[in-house]
């Protein structure tokens, strides 16, 4: 099967800044890529060289084996959502989603009808006559998805797309979106900075950093096998601890391996006095314990000065859990540990809290 999307070694200067630095990527039909970085981490830049507005220094980017770099953007057949939604405030809903028609000369007899088509598809048909400031914000999204849409792109790129509605909004669109993406098909790849959108909407998500791809993968394998402890922090809560050979640390649990060992707060659990420890614990003192509706956090100060996150289940009784009172905490689900090798690029030694062996 062809890739949809190909991107390969692309290098991107602005200004004085590198600010592509030789990434790759490929996508494959109907694949929905999440780009997921930090501020200034070069993901929009990436999401404009595949539209075509920005050009790059060296590399290679083609949509169905098709090398596009000297494309312009209105002949690559993208279709953009853009964070501000970009309306036309004139216009109304059904003329927006027209609009790529009417700039492609197509018929009004065939405007018309798609117009219809792609407003059913995100479920406003019946809004086709309002103006834009009519709408709400969660509806403004649908309709410039739908005229992203109504040229019938090959491929879908999202910039931030909910990044101006209030969270309750933005889980819903995350699902709606999501769901016409599927229905559709569309190769799609969409920026964002929330961790937990990447892992909601996504095939797969790319984790950027400094303009490079630290990881490329399954949203399953970001979270629980991260490539580097940038990638642990950045996706989740996570509690790193110094795994190395022959000194004990995490014996029983790293299986000898030896690096920075990730525990999810979800798999430490508290120790009754009397249990015995297993292969080890952490004894600690309690900061706090916060109630999260469907979880409690527990916040730790180990006794070797590290934090420990843990998340525990609602049954926990919290009157054991004060402020100041002392507990050991055990690994829940040993299998789970994950081990970031050595050799992995950002591997800081002082960042990783010490583990004390039961
Ligand atoms: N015209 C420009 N000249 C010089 N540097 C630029 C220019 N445009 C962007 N940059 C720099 O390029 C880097 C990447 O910017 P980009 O907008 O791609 O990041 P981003 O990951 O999308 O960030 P954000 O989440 O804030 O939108 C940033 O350091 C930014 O300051």
């Amino acid at each position: 099967m062809t890739v949809a999307l190909s991107v390969q070694d692309v290098h991107v200067t602005l200004g004085q800044n590198h600010v592509l630095k030789g990434v790759s990527l490929d996508a494959q039909p109907g694949e929905f890529v999440t780009l997921l970085g930090a501020s200034g981490s070069g993901k929009s830049t990436l999401l404009n060289v595949i539209a075509g507005l920005q050009g790059i220094d060296r590399g290679h980017v083609a949509f169905d084996g098709t090398n596009v770099e000297k494309r312009p953007p209105r002949k690559r057949g993208v279709g953009v959502v853009f964070q501000s939604y970009a309306l036309f405030p004139h216009m109304t809903v059904g003329e927006n989603v027209a609009f790529p028609l009417r700039a492609a000369r197509r018929p009004a007899a065939e405007r018309a009808r798609v117009a219809r088509e792609m407003l059913e598809l995100v479920q406003l048909g019946e809004l086709i006559d309002r103006r834009p400031a009519q709408l709400s914000g969660g509806q403004r999204q649908r309709v410039a998805l739908a005229r992203a849409l109504a040229a019938s792109p090959g491929i879908l790129l999202l910039d931030e797309p909910m990044a101006a509605l209030d969270k309750q909004l933005r889980e819903q669109m995350q699902v709606e979106v999501t769901r016409i993406q599927r229905q559709v098909g569309i190769t799609t790849v969409s920026v964002t900075h929330d961790q937990a959108e990447a892992m909601t909407m996504s095939d797969r998500v790319a984790v950027m950093r400094d303009g490079c791809f630290v990881q490329i993968d399954t949203p399953e394998n970001i979270y629980r096998k991260p490539a580097t402890e940038y990638v642990a922090r950045f996706v989740g809560e996570a509690n790193l601890f110094p795994a190395r050979d022959g000194e004990l640390l995490l014996d029983g649990v790293t299986d000898g391996r030896t690096g920075t060992a990730v525990i999810r707060p979800e798999d430490l659990r508290v120790l009754t006095e009397t249990e015995p420890a297993g292969a080890w614990s952490v004894s600690g003192v309690v900061r706090l314990l916060s109630f999260q509706g469907s979880r409690f956090r527990l916040e730790v100060v180990s006794d070797a000065g590290g934090r420990v996150v843990c998340s525990l289940p609602p049954q926990t009784d919290a009157a054991t859990l004060l402020d100041g009172s002392r507990v050991r905490l055990g690994c829940a689900h040993p299998d789970r540990v994950h081990v970031i090798a050595a050799t992995a690029d950002d591997v800081q030694e002082d960042d990783a809290q010490e583990l004390v062996v039961a």
